[in-house]
């Protein structure tokens, strides 16, 4: 396998199969690019988890879960203007909701659903698919292409027709597993962060198929990358690589969060995955210190220091990292 293959740059996710966990350390995972993977052994799943399955499993009714409800008419889950609510029910509520089985609405008509599954202790532990939902984890393998000790969590989500995730990025490896329903993935290199209005790990640009140029102009700039996941493909999302998704049918995936770094460079009050790395939080921090001791100068000394202070920055950037891609 050639690491050439992936980074040649046309648009698409490079699309692998039966990839070894071997090969996956050896040639993907340094690529740093996202790859859709075919032909790994995710599980039965794909063929139980039928909707009427997951509804009338016993366990199912038992089990209680949060989950996001919008009546945003676009589907867009907006996470910067937050335009949904969080709602407890059973997951066979939530299957039977996301289906379509006619049921009283909880905010509103024309109501969508997201489950992005949380820990057993919410406040404590990120979520686990063996631990919240055991019925559910024998008949699913999350690919162990990554050493089992730096594992982070495991989510299920469930969405219903129509719904899109808002663009965001996360600080950890993930494999995103299809498991029923199609997605359809847009991502973008953490190159392209500049050009995407980031507002902590969300982008502020909603519509990212018609997007509203006029507001956010560098968004035209930004390279969009897309694949399209089948019941049983794994993406894998290389930490810090913005992703949006949408599903157009009901859907079931389950993702795994894998640690890229030291263990103690994550903060351990993060259970999402989307926390800034410890060594990061305090750069930026160092940085606002440094720009309120800059102000204090007058502006024909602090234009000098901050040059000084910006080329400083840039000699860390690798030269060859970002680039013209002429796509979109
Ligand atoms: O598939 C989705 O709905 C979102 C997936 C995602 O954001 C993730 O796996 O990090
Ligand atoms: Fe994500």
């Amino acid at each position: 396998m050639s690491q050439d293959a992936l980074l040649r740059f046309d648009g698409r996710v490079a699309v692998l199969q039966h990839v070894t966990e071997q090969q996956f350390c050896d040639h993907v995972l340094p690529a740093r690019l996202p790859v859709v993977l075919k032909g790994l052994d995710i599980g039965c799943a794909p063929q139980q988890w039928t909707p009427a399955y997951l509804r009338d499993l016993p366990s199912s009714q038992a089990t209680l879960v949060g989950v996001h409800v919008s009546t945003e008419p676009s589907g867009c889950l907006n996470f910067v203007n937050r335009n949904f609510v969080f709602k407890t029910m059973s997951l066979s509520e939530l299957v039977a909701r996301c289906t379509g089985q006619k049921m009283e609405p909880l905010i509103g008509n024309g109501e969508r659903y997201y489950l992005r599954s949380i820990g057993a202790n919410p406040r404590k532990e990120p979520s686990s698919i063996e631990k919240s939902f055991p019925d559910l984890a024998r008949s699913l393998n999350l690919p162990q292409l990554f050493p089992a000790d730096s594992e982070f969590s495991s989510v299920l989500r469930i969405t219903s027709p129509g719904v899109r995730l808002w663009t965001h990025f996360d600080v950890m490896d993930n494999f995103l597993v299809q498991i029923r329903g199609t997605k359809r993935v847009q991502l973008w290199s953490p190159d392209d962060e500049e050009n995407l209005y980031v507002q902590g790990s969300s982008s502020e640009v909603m519509d990212v198929d018609d997007p509203d140029l006029a507001r956010y102009p560098l968004f035209a700039k930004a390279c969009r990358w897309k694949c399209e996941l089948q019941p049983g493909d794994v993406l894998f999302i290389p930490a810090l690589w913005f992703h949006n998704v949408y599903t157009e049918e009901f859907s079931v995936s389950a993702n795994v969060f894998w640690r890229q770094l030291p263990k103690n460079m994550y903060d351990k009050k993060d259970l999402y995955g989307n926390r800034d790395p410890i060594p990061a939080t305090e750069a930026l921090k160092a940085i606002d210190a440094a720009a309120a001791k800059l102000l204090e100068l007058p502006n024909y000394y602090r234009q000098f220091y901050c040059k000084r202070l910006q080329r400083q920055l840039g000699s860390l950037v690798d030269a060859g990292a970002c680039g013209e891609c002429g796509i979109e």
